[in-house]
């Protein structure tokens, strides 16, 4: 008999448990007897991919995919088995083995000859495997350890206090009857486990431009099959119904994989299935992503109270604030809030038509929960959208939410016909209020994020881009030119359904710092609202400090007025301040 004969009798007999390990192991050193070039030979001879079960590597790679710690307990040798837990992907940190100790030749200092094993590994030993869960349990707070093998040294790792939580008993090469009568599950294939395991279904609850090119990339990623897939290939797009050529939008959705009215250019994917009804749409879903104009926010997260499956999670990738009597409330908030689930938020330089266009664009996860952000940047990730993870959901969106109202600046200063030295300066101090009325309000707001891309990039793209920039300045053009048009009108005619959120979030933010008396702390941001609302020509836009100096009296009506903080200085025409006004 061969020693490889010799010793596989010798590792059933440990593997069925008529043999002690102990036993097993000093006979196997007296048959093997081996050097360190007979191990090298067997490798070479043997390479791991040649002894691997059929199936393994996918599970493997699937569960390690989903974030799951894989860790290789073996009552082998450690020289040849860590050749094989480097092909599975498995670090060698994570691996239980024999060890062999050597004997050394003192000329070379190189190892010669095998003369026993490290007894002090818990593998050298019966009950070795929950010795070693346990130690693994020590170093790490896992919640739940399952053990698949197909020995009953693998077994006894549930059948001891501290080591695995459920066995799953593998009938794949061999099958030991004493092991699948005892196991919690047992298996003769792997790709059973691997059928069996969640794959996450994700619903997008907008249909606007924003929430196209996200879901088209999301689709792009549900859609790829492999060991790692962990998605439902179809995503759920609620699309708020509407006509469009005499057809209902969904239909022409679902029939041309195109949304023509808000996303014309771009094919969404064959794996977007646009649903009218809201509850259907995100029923059945595991991630649900947000992305609706921040107004209509509201009244969705009522429509879905008691409706959402347990467990799900959230992702926000609308930009705006909403303000209730009782103070500010953020949209991820909001859905924490109402739906009671945890929520992210994804923030950045975005503009919807460029990543359509699959060029590079970079954009935050700000999160609480890290396993949550992490499965969300698994869906968006892309070659051209770079998604890193960002510990401060807070100050994302706050940056998301607040450089529309500096768009509206910047919009203006283009109206005016300026050029990039004043856009800057809108942009500078438009940063600098960012993060001070951010802080004000959350004290929590970390400083760096203002550098990232959801706050100066995307403050820049923005200003420079955006529809908020794009309206602001027509509407400025507009002024000048004696022909005053409103933002509403505007809106429709350029933006064609799309909607503005720079008008709206400069109210709502307006109104916390009257009420908190910030006015005059925050002078970009309380001149472009005194801008949008009539009362400062658009000029002072670029001319914020004395535009935010002008007080705000309600002599007894409703009206606002404003007049000069200096009471003696000349003041313009009427209740709206001019030119001569800013003179003074
Ligand atoms: N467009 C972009 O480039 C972009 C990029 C990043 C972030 N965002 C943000 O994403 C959010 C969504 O913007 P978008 O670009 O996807 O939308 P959008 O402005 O392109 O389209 C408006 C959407 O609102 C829907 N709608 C109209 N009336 C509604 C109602 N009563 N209730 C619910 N929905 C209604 C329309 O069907 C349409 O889907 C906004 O907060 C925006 O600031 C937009
Ligand atoms: O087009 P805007 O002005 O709504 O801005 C779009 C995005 O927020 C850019 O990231």
């Amino acid at each position: 008999m061969g020693v490889k004969e010799q010793v596989e009798i010798l590792t059933n007999k440990a593997m069925d448990g008529s043999l002690s390990l102990e036993q097993a192991l000093d006979e196997r050193l007296n048959i093997i007897n081996c050097s360190p070039d007979d191990i090298k030979r067997f490798i070479k001879a043997h390479p791991p991919a040649s002894r691997m079960a059929p199936g393994i590597k996918d599970l493997i790679t699937s569960l390690q995919a989903r974030g799951k710690a894989i860790y290789l307990i073996s009552g082998g040798f450690r020289e040849l088995t860590l050749p094989i837990a480097a092909y599975l992907g498995i670090p060698k940190e994570n691996v239980f083995a024999n060890r062999m100790n050597w004997q050394w030749d003192d000329e070379t200092g190189m190892p010669t000859r095998l003369v026993g094993f490290d007894m002090s590994e818990p593998t050298a030993h019966n009950q070795g495997k929950p010795q070693a869960i346990a130690r693994i349990r020590q170093r790490n707070p896992y919640n739940t350890v399952v053990m698949i093998g197909d020995g009953i040294t693998d077994l006894e790792a549930v059948q001891t206090t501290g080591g695995a939580d459920l066995f799953i008993g593998s009938g794949v090469v061999v099958e030991r009857p004493a092991v699948a009568r005892e196991a919690d599950w047992y298996v003769y294939d792997y790709n059973d486990l691997l059928r069996t395991m969640q794959r996450y279904s994700v619903a997008m609850v907008g249909s606007g431009a924003w929430a196209c090119a996200a879901v088209r990339m999301i689709a792009q990623n549900t859609q790829v099959d492999d060991a790692a897939d962990e998605f439902v290939d179809d995503v759920r797009m609620w699309v708020y119904e509407e006509d469009f050529e005499g057809k209902k939008l969904t239909e022409v959705i679902n029939t041309t994989h195109v949304n023509p009215k808000y996303f014309p250019e771009f094919d969404l994917g064959p794996n977007v299935v646009a649903v009218p009804n809201i509850v259907d749409a995100v029923a059945d879903a595991d991630l649900i992503v947000f992305c609706a104009p921040h107004q209509f926010m509201h009244n969705i997260c009522k429509q879905l109270v008691g409706k959402i499956k347990p467990g799900a999670m959230a992702i926000s990738l609308t930009k705006g604030m909403r303000v209730r009597p009782e103070g500010p409330q953020l949209i991820s908030q909001m859905v924490r809030r109402l739906l009671g689930i945890d929520c992210c938020v994804l923030m950045g330089a975005n503009i919807a038509t460029d990543i359509g266009r699959e060029q590079l664009s970079e954009a935050v996860i700000g999160y609480d929960n890290l396993d949550a952000a992490q499965l969300f940047q698994k869906i968006f990730q892309r070659p051209y959208f770079r998604v890193s993870l960002l510990p401060d959901p807070v100050g994302a969106e706050m940056c998301g939410t607040l450089k529309n109202i500096v768009a509206l600046g910047a919009g203006m200063v283009d109206g005016l016909g300026l050029g990039p030295n004043s856009k800057a300066a809108v942009i500078r101090q438009g940063l600098v209020e960012m993060r001070a009325f951010s802080k004000a309000l959350y004290p929590s707001v970390r400083d760096d994020t203002f550098m990232e891309c959801c706050g100066i990039g995307d403050l820049v793209a923005t200003c420079y881009g955006g529809r908020n920039r794009l309206v602001a300045c027509e509407w400025t053009k507009a002024q000048l030119a004696g022909k005053p048009r409103t933002f509403e009108d505007l809106e429709a005619e350029l933006l064609k359904g799309q909607k503005l959120q720079g008008v709206l979030t400069s109210n709502e933010v307006q109104e916390i710092l009257k009420m908190r008396g910030w006015e005059g702390q925050y002078p970009l941001f309380t001149t472009v609202n005194r801008i949008i609302n009539g009362y400062l020509p658009p000029k002072y836009a670029v001319d914020f400090v004395a535009g935010a100096k002008y007080h705000i009296r309600r002599p007894g009506t409703e009206d606002e007025e404003i007049v000069p903080s200096r009471p003696k200085r000349p003041a313009g025409a009427g209740g709206v301040a001019t030119a001569s006004m800013h003179a003074a």
